[in-house]
């Protein structure tokens, strides 16, 4: 069995101030990380990397670009926080490896993503902590793309080879949150949440809250949506923050 954690943008970087990592809530999620026991594969946001990058370059995860200039600064500004976020990782005491989606990964015309996943099985069999991170990637017939971190975490979930049976999304809120800013305990219909969702209060090229709902919705195995004060109860089994149960 396998769990699957995205680390938010939002989270580990200062999200209003490009290219700023948040060093001390990136090494204060490490070290809550550290106490993990299992099977883990991480993925993190793009933060104020890679959503300042594309959107300077009017990439999105619908807009594609045919410059390899581009895409190629989105992915090294992605590659610049995965590097700070492998860092603190190992730091932490992790056995970290970064796998990088655009040279891995691609969308049909439809956007569904594809995504080998024999490169992190392989890597937990060996001991180690995979580390996938929102990037651009290759879209039929639209040139590069973005992928969301949240998209990867529901291809990793989806992926029988990988057996996923957690899912956790920590993001700054402490959960999806109702219409007077209380956290929703569970959500299992989108009609659940529907009024209260919005997108991201940052700079986002995917879309925040609502899509990561709708997409949760979509896996077979539960998953949490917490802040970072959740982060330690997941680590240790718990459910912090809001379930969003899907089929
Ligand atoms: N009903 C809601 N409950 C909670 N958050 C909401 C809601 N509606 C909109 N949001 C916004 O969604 C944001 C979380 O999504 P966002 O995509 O910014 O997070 P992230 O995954 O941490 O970042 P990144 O996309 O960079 O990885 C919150 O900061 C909040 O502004
Ligand atoms: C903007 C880029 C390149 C990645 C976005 O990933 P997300 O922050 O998980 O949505």
């Amino acid at each position: 069995m396998t769990t699957v954690l995205k680390l938010g943008g939002s989270v580990v970087t200062e999200k209003d101030s490009p290219e700023t990592v948040d060093e001390a809530a990136l090494s204060r999620a490490a070290e809550a990380v550290a106490d993990f026991d299992g099977d883990l594969i991480l993925v993190h946001g793009g933060g104020s990397f890679g959503h300042h990058a594309a959107a300077e370059r009017g990439v999105s995860t619908e807009s594609g670009t045919r410059s390899a200039a581009d895409a190629r600064a989105i992915h090294d500004a992605m590659g610049r926080l995965n590097a700070a976020v492998l860092d603190a990782l190992h730091e932490a005491g992790i056995e970290a490896l970064p796998v990088r989606p655009l040279s891995l990964a691609s969308r049909d015309a439809d956007g569904d993503l594809s995504l080998p996943t024999g490169s992190a099985a392989t890597m937990l069999a060996e001991g180690f902590v995979p580390v996938l991170h929102g990037d651009g990637v290759v879209q039929s017939g639209a040139g590069v793309t973005v992928t969301s971190g949240d998209d990867l975490v529901v291809a990793l979930a989806e992926s029988g080879a990988l057996d996923v049976d957690r899912v956790g999304l920590c993001s700054t809120v402490p959960g999806v949150l109702d219409g007077d800013g209380d956290v929703i305990a569970r959500i299992d219909r989108f009609a659940d949440a529907a009024d209260a969702l919005g997108g991201s209060d940052a700079t986002d090229v995917t879309g925040g809250m609502a899509a990561k709902v709708e997409k949760l919705l979509a896996l077979g195995a539960p998953a949490h949506v917490f802040g970072p004060e959740g982060l330690e109860e997941f680590v240790a089994g718990g459910s912090p923050g809001t379930v969003v149960r899907g089929e």
